[in-house]
Order: structure tokens, then C-alpha cells, then sequence
């Protein structure tokens, strides 16, 4: 089952982690969200949204659709029936406690978890309409389309921009590369700030422009979906506040799911807001707004309001 065995927690530098864009079929969701209505979220301050996130975004119908989700790592039970639906674009944020399986569902979205030889999944998880665990389904193309983003930046011992066009070579993209490296980039908003030394190496940079080169790295091939695992929680305040514009930014584009356990992060910038518990449960999804302030589940209301966990 395994190309190669990673560990959880160290961030890895794979050709499978760098999950570019290639559509295996086109066809099978160019079009995934016809005629669907999207809802339109108020986000025009903080001041009267509470600190949520209320500037402008589009999340429209779900492009992944989880249906009874179990992983086990051997015996050991990490997700129990996880059924959920992550709206396209916008921004779906996964808090709970430690060890509640938040990592472990991410990687069930892009199969990272076929890398781990203890892992076992079972149910389905579609991407625009294809469930991922098909036999027909190549992870390695899957996770073209599913870019992801580690807690600690892990840029390659290479240039700015080699880091950055890597997925492109070896994926043999075809295209003008120097654009698509500047316009990633752009989009990864570090442009800027390295735009005469691309040739330098991705290793000088800072740490908040490391994870800003790991995010244009993710996205120079055009993922549809973007999975950030804790992206900030290795960073400075000032580079974490960065990276959190930049999310909100990505979100008009792309579908971003992310982890985080910070709080006050999901609030500010997710529009949806899944909690996991202890045991690998998802107990609440609902809009962010709904689950800080008015969450359904007293476990929920328990764990936002800091009573344990
Ligand atoms: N590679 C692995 N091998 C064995 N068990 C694992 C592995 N990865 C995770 N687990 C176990 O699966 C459960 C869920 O872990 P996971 O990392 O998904 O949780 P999490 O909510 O993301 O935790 P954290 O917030 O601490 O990162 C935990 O009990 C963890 O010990």
C-alpha cells in the first residue's frame, strides 16, 4: 500500500506531498458546482461580526463529501463514522483537542494517510463528485489536485524559485513557468519581498516567508483544494497574522481546509467549523459564527468556552 512511511509529525518533503494540480478527468468537475447557490457571507469588519470573519466570501456547495469515515492506526481507532460536507472555496477550519483525529481526517482528503503503514481507512470520501478511495483513483494525481501545507515550513534545499516550480517539473506541466512561479508568488503574497534574489535559496528565508514559499510551492501547480495542517503554528504573531490574511485571500480561489488549535484563528478566518472530540468524533459542523456563539452540543460549548480540553 506504501510508496513510503512517514511519521505525523515531522513535516515531510515528498513528490506525493507536493500535490499540484492535475485533473485525471477534467470533465469530472470543471463544472462541479453548476447552477449551485452560493451563499455570500457578510464579512465587512470586526467590530460588529465579534471577531469573525465577515469579509466578503463565497462558499458554495461541497466539493468533499465524507460519508462514514473509520481510520485505525493498527487497533487503535483514530475516526469513528465521520460524515461531513466542506462547502467549495471558503475556508473549513477542524479544532479539538490533541489526539482527537483532526490531522488524521485531513490526510484521509488527499490519502496521506497511505503513507503510514499502520493506517487503515474505511468509507468514502469524494472530491468533486469521485470518491478518492476508488480503486481507479491514483493518490499521486489526487494530491495534484489537493495541495498541502505542513505546520513547519519545509522548504527544499533549492532556489526560490526551483521550491516554487518544483511540482510544475515534475509533473511536466507545461506552461511558462517563470509566470506561473511569479503569479504563485503573487498569490502567496511574498512576491515582493523576494523578487531579486530568486536564485537564493529558500533555506535563508525567514520562517513566516518559508511557510508563504511552502503555500506558493502548493499552489504554482493550481490545486483545487488546499489543506493547511496548523500552517501557523510555528510562526511569529506578525507572521501568523500574515499567513491568516493570506488564507483569507486563497479562500476566494481555492477551497482551503485547515487545522488549527487555535481558537480565536478559526473564528477570524473559517467560514465553517468542524469540532472533533476525544474518541475521533466529530460532534459539531456548522457555520463558524454558530458553533463560537451558539454551538448546539454542550461537549462544544464545554470545550469553546475552555472547560476542558
Ligand atoms: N502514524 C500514526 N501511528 C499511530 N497512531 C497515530 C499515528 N498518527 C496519529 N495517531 C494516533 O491517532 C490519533 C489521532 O491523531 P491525530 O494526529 O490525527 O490527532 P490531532 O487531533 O490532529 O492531534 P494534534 O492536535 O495533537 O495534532 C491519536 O491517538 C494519535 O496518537
Amino acid at each position: 500500500m506504501t510508496d513510503e512511511t512517514v511519521t505525523t509529525d515531522e513535516p515531510v518533503s515528498t513528490e506525493s506531498e507536493i500535490t499540484p494540480e492535475i485533473d485525471p478527468d477534467p470533465a469530472s468537475n470543471s463544472d462541479s458546482n453548476p447552477g449551485s447557490e452560493s451563499r455570500t457571507t457578510d464579512r465587512d469588519g470586526t467590530t460588529e461580526s465579534g471577531g469573525f470573519d465577515t469579509t466578503e466570501s463565497t462558499v458554495g456547495e461541497p466539493i468533499i463529501e465524507a460519508r462514514d469515515i473509520n481510520v485505525w492506526y493498527d487497533d487503535v481507532q483514530a475516526l469513528t463514522d465521520i460524515t461531513m460536507d466542506v462547502p467549495e472555496h471558503g475556508v473549513t477550519a477542524m479544532i479539538g483537542p490533541s489526539g482527537c483525529g483532526k490531522s488524521t481526517f485531513l490526510r484521509c482528503i488527499n490519502r496521506m494517510n497511505d503513507l503510514i503503514d499502520a493506517a487503515r481507512v474505511e468509507g468514502e470520501l469524494s472530491l468533486a463528485g469521485k470518491n478518492v478511495y476508488d480503486p481507479d483513483v491514483d493518490p499521486v494525481a489526487l494530491r495534484r489536485r489537493v495541495g498541502m501545507v505542513f505546520q513547519k515550513p519545509n522548504p527544499f534545499p533549492k532556489s526560490i524559485y526551483d521550491n516554487v516550480a518544483y511540482g510544475l517539473k515534475i509533473q511536466n506541466i507545461d506552461g511558462d513557468h517563470d509566470e506561473i512561479v511569479e503569479n504563485a508568488l503573487r498569490k502567496a503574497a511574498l512576491f515582493e519581498e523576494v523578487s531579486d534574489r530568486l536564485d537564493e535559496s529558500g533555506l535563508e528565508l525567514s520562517g513566516g516567508q518559508q511557510q508563504r514559499l511552502c503555500i506558493a510551492r502548493a499552489i504554482a501547480p493550481d490545486p483545487e483544494v488546499l489543506l493547511m495542517d496548523e500552517p501557523a503554528s510555528a510562526l511569529d504573531p506578525v507572521a501568523t497574522s500574515q499567513i491568516e490574511d493570506l488564507i483569507d485571500s486563497l479562500a476566494e480561489e481555492y477551497t482551503v481546509v485547515i487545522v488549527t488549535h487555535n481558537m480565536q484563528q478559526a473564528a477570524r478566518i473559517s467560514d465553517k467549523t468542524a469540532v472533533f472530540l476525544t474518541g475521533g468524533e466529530l460532534v459539531e459542523f456548522d457555520d463558524t459564527q454558530k458553533i463560537f456563539e451558539n454551538p448546539d452540543n454542550q461537549r462544544v460549548e464545554d470545550y469553546i468556552t475552555g472547560k476542558f480540553g
